[in-house]
């Protein structure tokens, strides 16, 4: 579930006048997501996306979010655009919370993407990785290499309830990466979270890319490691090949990766499978039963760390050179 908030029809209607948006005429809230509060508005000038932002986004972030969406859908990538309110703020107040009205955007996310949908969405991200250039507001990546220690040190000592032995075989992945962590290469503003279900298709065409409350500034190579965790894997496990090449193979025909980062991408790519281990096992081992949230499988992502533990080189991945 993703409605938190509840709003009522007047405060909502009152909040709508700061708005060139018309007059409402249905709203309904939407069960997707996790993070925020969403809801589907129809007014009589069309249809938005009514976003009230929870406690786990820190509101002096919503300037860079709301700013960045603006600058990339100014710059033609398609993704929501903030709608400003008369007074020229993105952002306003509603039942309490910040909240936001943006642009809805056509489409539905797949459940069993194909290897040209990967293709599209290494494009798109690459694409998104040229068009972020030259955003001015900065910031910084809280669940990259500096940010797992302290996340797993809120776990670690519950993590053999989830498998036994993984207390020791973490510690020493992270010690690893923590080592070996590349710096030097190619940084920008990157998604961080572009998962299936934030992208949109209609039909085989990709419509847009949405929820860009994990966007920060990090390697441009991390976006693509991400980008291979999330979509080329299938149910039972195993890499797709076909789909890992059709993924770079986009990515690569609007921004080539230097030999630097293509050498880098098995590393990358286990330290993506690492981040979405450590939050997906942190919500596992802290959110209470009953709540209504669906918890995510900490597993999945154990098992592609052990897979990228034993990749040699990015060719394994599809990457021609
Ligand atoms: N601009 C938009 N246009 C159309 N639908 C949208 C838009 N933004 C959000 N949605 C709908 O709301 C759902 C939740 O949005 P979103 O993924 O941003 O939420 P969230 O709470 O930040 O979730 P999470 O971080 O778990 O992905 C989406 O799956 C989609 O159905
Ligand atoms: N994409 C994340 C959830 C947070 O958006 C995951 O699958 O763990």
């Amino acid at each position: 579930m993703a409605v938190y908030t509840d709003i009522t029809e007047d405060d909502l209607s009152r909040f709508l006048t700061a708005y060139d948006a018309g007059t409402l005429t249905s709203y309904k809230g939407i069960a997707e997501g996790v993070e925020n509060s969403n809801f589907l508005l129809h007014t009589t000038k069309g249809a938005f996306i009514l976003t009230l932002y929870e406690k786990r986004v820190d509101r002096n972030d919503l300037p860079f979010f709301l700013g960045l969406m603006h600058h990339l859908a100014e710059r033609g990538l398609s993704c929501p655009l903030p709608l400003p309110r008369n007074d020229g703020a993105l952002l306003g107040e509603l039942s309490g919370r910040p909240a936001a009205m943006i642009s809805f955007l056509e489409g539905m996310w797949l459940r069993k993407p194909s290897a040209q949908h990967c293709r599209e969405v290494g494009r798109a991200l690459a694409e998104m990785h040229l068009a972020g250039d030259g955003f001015e507001i900065t910031r910084e990546n809280a669940l990259s290499v500096g940010g797992w220690r302290p996340l797993w040190d809120k776990s670690a000592d519950r993590a053999d309830e989830v498998e036994k032995g993984l207390q020791d075989e973490i510690a020493g992945e992270l010690a690893f990466l923590e080592a070996n962590w590349p710096k030097d290469l190619p940084a920008g503003v990157i998604h961080a979270d572009l998962f299936p279900d934030n992208v949109f298709f209609l039909g085989d065409d990709l419509s847009g890319l949405i929820d860009f409350y994990f966007a920060c500034n990090d390697l441009l190579a991390y976006d693509v490691a991400i980008c291979l965790n999330a979509w080329c894997f299938e149910k039972d496990g195993a890499f797709n090949l076909t789909k890992g090449m059709a993924l770079l193979a986009g990515y690569e025909s609007v921004r080539p990766l230097s030999d630097e980062e293509a050498a880098a991408l098995p590393l990358l790519a286990r330290g993506s499978a690492l981040r979405f281990f450590l939050t997906r096992l942190y919500d596992w081992l802290m959110t209470p039963p009953g709540a209504l949230v669906v918890k995510k499988d900490p597993l999945e992502y154990l098992r592609k760390l052990r897979f990228h533990r034993q990749v040699a080189n990015p060719a394994e991945y599809g990457l021609s050179r």
